[in-house]
């Protein structure tokens, strides 16, 4: 029987299905990955607003981690929302526990129409806490700003950015470019090199989800036994052809589209 690689998201329900968990999911299925999930908010939300957060308690949070590795050991995991400090802490002290292999981590701020999934409070554990458990940590514009206390108004500094958001302790970085203006390059650093990540830009409203497609897509890569750098090249492709196909759904951003034949293999890497 063929392998099954095994990837898990830990993130905020989007009881619209465009981002956070439901994304996730679509990704890893997308990609052949069995996936699981372990929810850390429930957000009532849709293509145009957040109407609530309902935060899972973190105790409830260390016993899905629990029961998750105990029992189908993920190959990756990918961490989005992570909304208070107390489920900072709590996916963190898990997480050291078990020990995955694989931590991709999106530092969720706010949803595509502004709405904020992070308590303004919980910077310093994000960058304390959370960043250090990475391998890769993948940052929008005003996400990176945050984190690295700079402004980005050029690639020179989305590079610099990157940098500094390295020396916070995470293997590698992917500066997502998806808020400036021109074309959509991501700055991947890998702690020695710098590699540039260029799309034209796709002219849609419908990007809800963008990030959490892309972080599961590396995820998914890196759970098929992809290098880190491939893995984020094969994501960045299928995020791009992920919005091409995006859904004109709702009155506001509509979600990206998830189907198998976007996805793209590297000759010569087996999965
Ligand atoms: N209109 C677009 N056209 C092409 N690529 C885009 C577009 N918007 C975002 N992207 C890409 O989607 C990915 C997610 O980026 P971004 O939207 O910045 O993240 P987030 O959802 O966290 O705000 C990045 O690879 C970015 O370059
Ligand atoms: C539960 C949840 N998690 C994350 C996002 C952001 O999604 P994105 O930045 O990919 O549009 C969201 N809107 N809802």
């Amino acid at each position: 029987m063929e392998m099954t690689q095994k990837a898990l998201t830990i993130a905020g329900s989007d009881c619209s299905g465009g981002a956070g968990i439901q994304a996730d999911l679509k990704t890893f299925s997308a990609h052949g990955v069995y996936g699981m999930s372990v929810i850390t908010a429930i957000v009532a939300e849709n293509t145009y607003r957040v109407s609530g957060i309902m935060d899972v308690s973190p105790d409830m949070i260390d016993k899905q981690i629990r029961d998750v590795f105990e029992d189908i050991y993920p190959d990756a995991v990918k961490i989005g929302m992570l909304n208070t400090i107390e489920t900072m802490t709590a996916v963190a002290e898990s997480l050291k526990i078990w020990q995955p292999q694989n931590v991709v981590i999106d530092p969720v701020m706010y949803a595509k129409n502004g709405s904020p999934l992070m308590s303004l409070d919980a910077i310093e554990t994000l960058i304390k806490v959370v960043v250090p458990l990475a391998t890769l940590v993948t940052p929008n514009i005003p996400e990176a700003e945050e984190i690295a206390g700079m402004m980005i108004s050029n690639i020179g500094d989305m590079k610099v950015a990157a940098m500094n958001i390295h020396e916070m302790g995470c293997q590698a970085v992917l500066i997502k470019g998806g808020h400036a203006k021109g074309d959509a390059t991501d700055v991947f650093y890998d702690g020695h090199k710098f590699y540039q990540l260029t799309t034209s830009r796709i002219q849609t409203k419908n990007t809800h989800g963008t990030g959490c497609t892309l972080s599961s897509a590396i995820a998914s890569n890196l759970a098929l036994g992809y290098p880190m750098a491939d893995a984020v090249k094969l994501a960045k492709a299928y995020v791009t052809q992920a919005i091409a196909h995006a859904l004109p759904l709702g009155q506001g951003n509509g979600p990206t589209h998830h189907f198998h034949d976007l996805v793209q293999k590297k000759k010569g890497v087996s999965s």
